[in-house]
């Protein structure tokens, strides 16, 4: 009975729907308690052979049934209303907070279960709040006031009552802990299976390759068991909990309507008083019964607030304090000055030092062996992470100048792994700058190199993709985020090995465009095909950490060193180089 703190909250910002809701639910019971003292009413008179007010009685009892029916479409509208202004607002604070998060928290938290509070998690919550909140309001306040009237009729009637409805309230709450034990733990476990499946649903390719299929299958069957073990045992709880609250209810009703003959009898009690007594008990329990049920509704709501709590409250690796804009109205330099990091845990560093400078308006190429700590850089500019020392300067100012938000709007970046939606062509590149023309949409993606192809398309630019751009090859998936990319406002555009899955000429004349088109641009280019980075202005060439060089393709590849052997183990198209 004790409402976790994290539903207090969801409840607090729909208090009035939340309010309303409640009130509607009192109305409601209102009515069975109105519907019980009629009939009780019209019962005595027929037991005593006074029909004549048994027309009125029985016409207001088809009133009341009918107001209560539209009472009760009213309340639940208005639950809905709040459960769904609840879901929505905490949905959107979450996805918000995650986006300051930024992708360092996906290395500590999986996907599928981010994606399971943030679904399944959530929609408990509305449950919670909307349904199980106002029933138990109701619980706590109709009991005790039909006894207040019992006790008037009828105090005998209390001896039976009153313990068995603090036994159906209270005797579930001494294994309130054990439940929320196995809440947890039933929530932990389906949280882990959901991000198993979308794990292996989305390295199915990698999996089949690798012959795993079968392994993994056997993997999730274990986890779906553990699941299976995990609800019964939730529910072997609750069952004893329901068991109680039947047990208290019908021994109570019981009681009470033997207490109640039994004063009959003895002539102490009226015939209406008598009646009164038995339908107003079972009237006392209703609240108590319907709250149960209620409670297996919201029940999924109450294991995720834990796990919505973390996912809330979850620290972000860097601190947002900046407030500078990002909308320069020239390209920004952008400075690494003596940029040394290390990773939590990690024995080394991932950087010892970088200092370069990107030049506004120009293109610079980082290179270097695997590991060297190219995309460590990337992210350092994103503000991912922080430097352990040294700063990073965009347009002269510190990253930690700008707010997050408005540094990442400012910096385009491509990567690797491109994300296309399930949409139309067409708004997968809008979702960059929805107000873009025709004209900057089919111009963003000639630049980009897959204009000719979308138009090859029976549907063209309208033509629908499967889920992550499925039905594209992967270069066309990488040149699409390209054009998208170059749709947006910013002036910073960083192509972390944007162009890898496309065909080594195609790459370097992407390339070659993209500098051209980007001279409104500071471009950042991280490849590790020599084809993507020899036109760039400036080259860096990062090894293990440091610095090793700056230059051009030229001096660089006659220097010797690190580009040297670079250029020498990437010599598989010789022409294109030289070229
Ligand atoms: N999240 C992390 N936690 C700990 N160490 C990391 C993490 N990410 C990268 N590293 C380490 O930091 C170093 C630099 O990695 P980084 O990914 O920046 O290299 P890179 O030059 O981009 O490599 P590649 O060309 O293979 O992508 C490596 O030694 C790597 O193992």
């Amino acid at each position: 009975m004790i409402v976790h703190p994290e539903l207090r909250r969801a409840a607090r910002r729909v208090r009035r729907p939340l309010l309303a809701a409640s009130l509607l639910q009192g109305a409601v019971t209102l009515t069975h308690l109105a519907q019980a003292v009629l009939l009780a009413v019209a019962l005595a008179g027929l037991a005593r052979s006074h029909t004549g007010q048994l027309p009125w009685l029985l016409t207001t009892v088809v009133f009341v049934v009918a107001a209560r029916a539209g009472l009760g479409t009213w309340q639940r509208r208005t639950a809905t209303r709040a459960g769904a202004e609840a879901r929505v607002a905490l949905r959107d604070e979450l996805l918000a907070h995650l986006g300051r998060l930024g992708p360092a928290h996906l290395t500590t938290a999986r996907a599928g279960a981010v994606r399971t509070t943030l679904v399944d998690g959530v929609e408990g919550v509305d449950a919670y709040v909307s349904r199980y909140l106002p029933q138990l309001l109701i619980t706590l306040t109709v009991p005790p006031l039909v006894l207040a009237v019992l006790a008037v009729v009828e105090p005998m009637a209390l001896i039976g009552l009153v313990p068995a409805l603090l036994l159906a309230l209270f005797g579930p709450r001494a294994w309130d802990r054990l439940l929320a034990t196995r809440g947890k733990e039933h929530w932990d476990t389906y949280e882990g299976l959901g991000a198993d499946y979308l794990e292996a649903l989305q390295g199915m390719p990698a999996l089949r390759a690798a012959g795993a299929v079968g392994r993994t299958r056997a993997r999730l069957e274990k986890r779906s068991a553990a699941l299976h073990r995990a609800t019964v045992a939730k529910l072997r709880v609750s069952l004893v909990d329901t068991g109680i609250t039947d047990l208290a209810i019908q021994g109570g009703t019981a009681a009470a309507a033997l207490l109640a003959c039994w004063s009959a009898v003895g002539g102490s009690t009226t015939a209406t008083g008598t009646y009164l007594v038995l339908l107003l008990a079972s009237e006392c329990f209703r609240p108590v019964r319907d709250l149960a049920r209620e409670w297996h509704a919201g029940y999924l709501g109450a294991s995720a607030a834990d796990g919505i709590a973390a996912l809330r409250t979850a620290e972000p690796e860097v601190r947002d304090t900046g407030t500078a804009s990002a909308r320069w109205p020239t390209p920004p330099e952008v400075c690494f000055e003596d940029v040394r990091f290390t990773y939590d845990g990690a024995p080394e560093p991932a950087l010892h030092g970088v200092s370069f400078t990107a030049s506004a308006g120009r293109t610079t190429a980082i290179v270097g062996p695997s590991g060297a700590g190219k995309s460590t850089l990337l992210a350092l500019l994103l503000r991912h992470h922080d430097p352990g020392e040294g700063r990073i300067t965009l347009d002269g100012r510190s990253a930690t100048q700008y707010s997050l938000e408005a540094l990442r709007q400012g910096i385009a970046v491509v990567s690797q792994e491109t994300y296309l939606f399930h949409a139309t062509i067409v708004d997968n590149l809008r979702m960059a700058r929805p107000g873009a023309t025709d004209d900057e949409v089919t111009s963003a993606a000639r630049t980009a190199g897959i204009h000719d192809e979308i138009t090859a398309l029976p549907d063209g630019y309208a033509t629908v993709l499967g889920e992550r751009g499925a039905t594209l090859s992967g270069g066309q998936r990488q040149r699409l985020a390209l054009a998208r990319a170059l749709l947006t406002d910013a002036r910073v555009l960083i192509l972390d090995e944007a162009t890898s899955s496309v065909d080594e000429r195609r790459e370097a004349d992407i390339v070659r465009e993209l500098v051209n088109a980007a001279n409104d641009r500071t471009v950042l280019v991280i490849a590790h095909r020599l084809a993507a980075v020899q036109h760039a202005d400036h080259i860096v060439v990062l090894d293990a950490g440091r610095v090793e060089a700056v230059g051009e393709h030229a001096g660089l590849a006659d220097a010797g060193g690190v580009y040297a052997r670079l250029v020498e183990a990437g010599r598989t198209h010789p022409e294109e180089l030289a070229a």
